[in-house]
């Protein structure tokens, strides 16, 4: 299978799922409030994207699922398509599943890396799927309380960990149970285990163990949730197969993976991890201000593709957004209505006023002591600001001035 958009699935605002083939036609002939977005960037297996899919996402509410592994105790912007992807299905009425990968962290995932990665303690594991469950959880009720119209129904959200149907399985009944039905050819054939067999390092057991693992998530929630759809990065593919290829052996029945595509920025990096500085979603680690800032710099060119990627907004928004930017490409408001949305889905209201504060700051808006200060990191620290009467002169714009009275300093 080759990279090509083989269909392109629309989640519709009207709980109406409807199906674009790869020339972005749409089959619903109501299209006002669809975004033909190329979200979905290849569904497997190929022949479902014309009809089986279709025809199961308007039969009624589907459960779909995508897995995120805690390999640190953060997600990053990454994996926002994933879950904006989880969040379209849910705004069409359909249940949404966000598995967290507290055993399947533990083993490692293989795909799109280039070498081993150290083997993370169950501690470490348990902590960083903590965090990660927080962040998830918010990101879902942000989404409920910012960009939800309250007139339609929305699918319900179940967080899991894998941890919990594995923790009481042993390893001799899950090689003697499920094992057998995983034929050395097809694992091998995967392009993450064969990209990793060419290194010089290879690959060990509990890494090309991984797609059973994952397989046998699918199949779990298929049999619990009646789960059918598999929601992935372009990298997770194979995994993908895996699970479909197991589930009909054992069942006989008919699943789907959909990949959501890889964001490369204009040079080619992966999104949000250029020079090895991810961009976080925690933000202990990424502070919204940093984050508005990322969006609000990304080049012209990528501008009106991440706002039909990353936002909620309806297409004709993001049409007269770039109308009015190419105006007034000064402004950059396409750029900034970019940043607010997507800092306000991962930091809720708070995060996005506290996020646009600090742009004061570093737009030079904000004086201290009558000094002019851009540097959003050294506002008011204690050693430096607080004049020896124990007060700081703040002035925010033209006109606000504040006095700060400290009580100990
Ligand atoms: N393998 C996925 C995470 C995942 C984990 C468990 C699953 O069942 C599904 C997906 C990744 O690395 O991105």
């Amino acid at each position: 299978m080759g990279n090509a958009v083989v269909g392109i699935i629309i989640i519709s605002d009207d709980s109406h799922p409807c199906f674009l083939d790869s020339t972005g036609m749409m089959s619903l002939p109501d299209s006002s409030a669809q975004r033909p977005v190329g979200y979905l960037q290849e569904s497997f297996p190929e022949s479902a994207a014309q009809d089986q899919l279709p025809s199961l996402l308007q039969s009624g509410a589907q459960t779909v699922y995508c897995g995120f592994d805690p390999t640190a105790d953060s997600l990053h912007v990454g994996n926002l398509l994933a879950i904006i992807g989880l969040l379209h299905f849910r705004k069409a009425g359909h249940h949404v599943l966000a598995v967290l990968g507290g055993a399947t962290a533990q083993i490692g995932d293989p795909s799109g890396k280039t070498s081993e990665r150290e083997r993370l303690s169950a501690d470490v594991v348990e902590a960083n799927t903590r965090s990660i469950r927080d962040s998830v959880q918010r990101i879902f009720t942000n989404h409920e309380l910012y960009f939800h119209d309250s007139s339609r129904k929305l699918g319900t959200v179940t967080v899991l960990n894998n941890l919990s149907w594995y923790k009481d399985r042993n390893a001799v009944g899950f090689l003697s149970e499920v094992g057998r039905y995983f034929r050395m050819g097809t694992m091998l054939s995967r392009h993450s285990v064969q990209s990793r067999l060419r290194s010089a390092d290879g690959m060990s057991l509990t890494e090309f163990t991984y797609q059973v693992f994952q397989a046998y998530d699918f199949y779990h929630l298929n049999q619990t949730y009646g789960c059918k759809i598999q929601l992935g990065g372009t990298d997770q593919l194979g995994n993908l197969m895996s699970g479909h290829e197991f589930i009909h052996k054992v069942s006989g029945e008919e699943v789907f993976g959909l990949t959501v595509p890889l964001v490369t920025s204009s040079v080619g990096d992966k999104l949000g991890k250029t020079a090895g500085n991810a961009m976080w979603l925690n933000r202990d680690r990424t502070s919204p201000f940093d984050l508005y800032q990322f969006f609000l710099r990304q080049p012209d060119a990528s501008v009106e593709g991440y706002l039909k990627l990353f936002t909620f907004l309806p297409l004709a928004e993001v049409e007269r957004l770039m109308e009015q930017q190419r105006e007034d490409p000064g402004k950059r408001l396409a750029h900034k209505r970019l940043a607010a949305e997507v800092t306000k889905l991962v930091h809720g209201k708070e995060g996005l006023d506290s996020a646009k504060r600090y742009r004061m700051v570093s737009e030079g808006a904000v004086w201290i002591n009558h000094r002019r200060t851009d540097n959003p990191e050294q506002v008011l620290v204690p050693k430096h600001h607080i004049l020896s009467n124990g007060l700081t002169l703040l002035r925010v714009g033209k006109r606000n001035y504040y006095i700060i009275k400290w009580l100990s300093f």
